[in-house]
């Protein structure tokens, strides 16, 4: 295998009886990369995860992880840590008892970085005494990824990891994940944020249905989207509205008034060529341009556009 690749699948297939969960999915994730896997619910994201984590084996299709085949045989592969479905805890242990009952069990040869080190790196060290019990989930979140990180891996795979955390615990996460990568370790994620996706990701892998709709940059998801909705506020908004009416390309968004509420700002559809040729024209007539953005993100807009193809030919 490619040793720049921690991750290499090949037309990956599982089923659960009837249910096809993964439909000859292929995926890469380089070294050092944070690869974002995204999808409408039951799209398979955590099925694949857990093929990534040894918690199941694909029925068909090559996979492998950190340059080691995966056989048939349940197996955490060696380097790779993290968890689907929230992490197990014990509810009746601290923190701190979670993270050293652990590292006991890996043993005393296994690579194993410091409780306190990890406690702190995700912003848990002032309850690192406090019973998990009365955790909330956000804090449950960022001890899994603790436990996840006390095993120095060369490839995190987290299903969720933003669920329930506030702001100050994301800027933890997404510190700790941006680290590990610049460090040279892999991670994969699943995420229904698309800011978070956006934040972290510099590759998403969109899943629809078992199988693979997109996958590559972010960039590139952006370059290939269709038209956008983008949101312009000026100083004139009667000017700017004849102004967009009058320039090709542009189209004026029907539901302006319920999508923003705002009578300043008006909703024009557009490719960025055109916009880019609107914009010329509102400064060239003295009108100010005051914000311009897209109402949605392009990969929220991509995602809703791939996503709706695939739903409406099942
Ligand atoms: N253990 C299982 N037994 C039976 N069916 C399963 C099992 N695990 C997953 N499935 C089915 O496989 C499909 C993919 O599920 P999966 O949990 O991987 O999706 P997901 O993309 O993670 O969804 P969500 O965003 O809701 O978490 C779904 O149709 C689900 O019902």
């Amino acid at each position: 295998m490619d040793a720049l690749h921690a991750v290499r699948a090949r037309g990956i297939t599982k089923c659960f009886g009837d249910v096809v969960a993964l439909d000859g999915v292929d995926l890469d994730v380089t070294r050092g990369q944070i690869h974002g896997l995204v999808g409408p619910n039951g799209a398979g994201k955590t099925t694949l995860l857990g093929l990534l984590l040894g918690l199941a084996v694909p029925d068909g299709g090559e996979l492998e992880i950190l340059d080691v085949p995966v056989g048939r045989a349940f197996a955490a592969p060696d380097g790779v840590a993290g968890f689907v479905d929230g992490p197990g805890l014990y509810p009746s242990l601290t923190a701190r008892q979670n993270l050293t009952a652990l590292a006991e069990l890996r043993g005393r040869q296994a690579r194993t970085a410091g409780i306190d080190d990890v406690l702190e790196q995700v912003g848990l060290t002032d309850v690192a005494n406090d019973r998990t019990r009365g955790f909330s989930l956000g804090m449950r979140q960022r001890l899994g990824l603790a436990a996840a990180l006390l095993t120095r891996p060369r490839l995190l795979v987290l299903d969720e990891p933003s669920n329930g955390l506030d702001p100050a615990g994301k800027r933890h996460v997404h510190g700790v994940l941006n680290r590990l990568a610049a460090d040279g370790t892999s991670v994969v994620l699943s995420s229904h944020r698309m800011d978070d996706l956006e934040a972290l990701c510099s590759e998403v892998t969109i899943l629809a249905t078992g199988r693979v709709v997109f996958s590559g940059p972010l960039g590139k998801l952006a370059a290939e989207s269709r038209e956008l909705d983008y949101r312009v506020r000026t100083s004139d908004p009667e000017a700017a509205r004849r102004l967009a009416d009058g320039t090709d390309g542009i189209r004026i968004a029907d539901d302006t008034g319920r999508q923003t509420r705002d009578a300043d700002v008006l909703v024009v559809r557009a490719l960025v060529p055109a916009l880019d040729d609107l914009v010329a024209r509102l400064v060239t007539s003295g009108v100010a341009l005051r914000e311009l953005a897209p109402v949605v993100s392009p990969l929220e807009a991509a995602f809703l556009a791939l996503t709706e193809v695939q739903e409406t030919s099942r």
